[in-house]
């Protein structure tokens, strides 16, 4: 699978750099110049390893504010409200939706998920990175909404250590796992979408090159010989 990195230019003037302007009001100020966050899209087919990567990465960089999605899904026994996962009735996903309190939503193996819009846009607006954990559909709307954003996709070593990695979660039913890894072909194809490509092999090297590509350390500048 092709591993790529390739650094995009991200033009500034998105709807979604623009709504944080008019949400700051801080539009044609005289601070046009203030730093707002950077919008971190991190995606890959269920089981690869995104939550395991996302947790280390946080556990390294707290200043780094992770978007707690809203679903449908049902909790896992381990998850809890507000942190994993804010779990939500159909209904009221529809109404969130319908509230345009969803800055990005899908359907993904038969439940709801999306991204409450106010808590992102707030935070990129007060100069905090944001990093969001979505599937394909969702970082696709992202891209639309806010060309800035920093897409990474996170790639499995192979598809037979996908499935090996799900089963072994054991948190899914069967029922589930086959609609996950349906899906999973249709996301690695997309792969080439995204600004940078991760494979999830080695679990360290792995963190080391998202670290990399978003905390590059700047060559230290050369001293004159005197
Ligand atoms: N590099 C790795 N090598 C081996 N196992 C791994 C690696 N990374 C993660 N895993 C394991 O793979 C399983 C799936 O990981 P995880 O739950 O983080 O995936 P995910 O992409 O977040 O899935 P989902 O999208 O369904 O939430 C876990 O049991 C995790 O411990
Ligand atoms: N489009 C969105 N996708 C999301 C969001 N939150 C999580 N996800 C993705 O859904 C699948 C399944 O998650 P699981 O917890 O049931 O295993 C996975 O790819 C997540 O990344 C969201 O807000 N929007």
């Amino acid at each position: 699978m092709p591993a790529s990195s390739t650094m995009l230019l991200f033009p500034m003037s998105s709807e979604c750099v623009q709504r944080q302007g008019v949400l700051e009001g801080t539009q044609g100020s005289l601070e046009p110049n203030l730093k707002r966050g950077r919008l971190l899209v991190l995606t890959g087919p269920s089981g690869v390893g995104k939550g395991t990567v996302v947790r280390q990465l946080r556990q390294r960089h707290p200043e780094l504010y992770f978007s707690v999605s809203v679903t449908t899904r049902s909790p896992r026994p381990s998850e809890q409200e507000g942190v994993n996962y804010f779990f939500r009735s159909r209904e009221e996903f529809f109404r969130l939706i319908e509230a345009g309190e969803l800055l990005e939503w899908a359907q993904y193996a038969g439940n709801f998920y999306g991204t409450p819009r106010d808590a992102v846009l707030d935070k990129l607006s007060q100069g905090q990175d944001v990093l969001l954990e979505i599937e394909l559909a969702g970082a696709r709307q992202v891209s639309q909404h806010c060309p800035e954003a920093i897409r990474i996709f996170l790639s499995p070593p192979s598809l037979q250590e996908l499935e090996r990695r799900i089963r072994e979660r054991g948190q899914d039913s069967e029922a589930s796992i086959e609609r996950r890894l349906q899906q999973a072909q249709q996301e690695l194809d997309a792969q080439d979408e995204f600004d940078y490509v991760i494979v999830n092999d080695d679990l360290e090297q792995a963190l080391l090159q998202l670290e990399t590509l978003l905390y590059p350390k700047w060559p230290e500048p050369e001293v004159p010989a005197t």
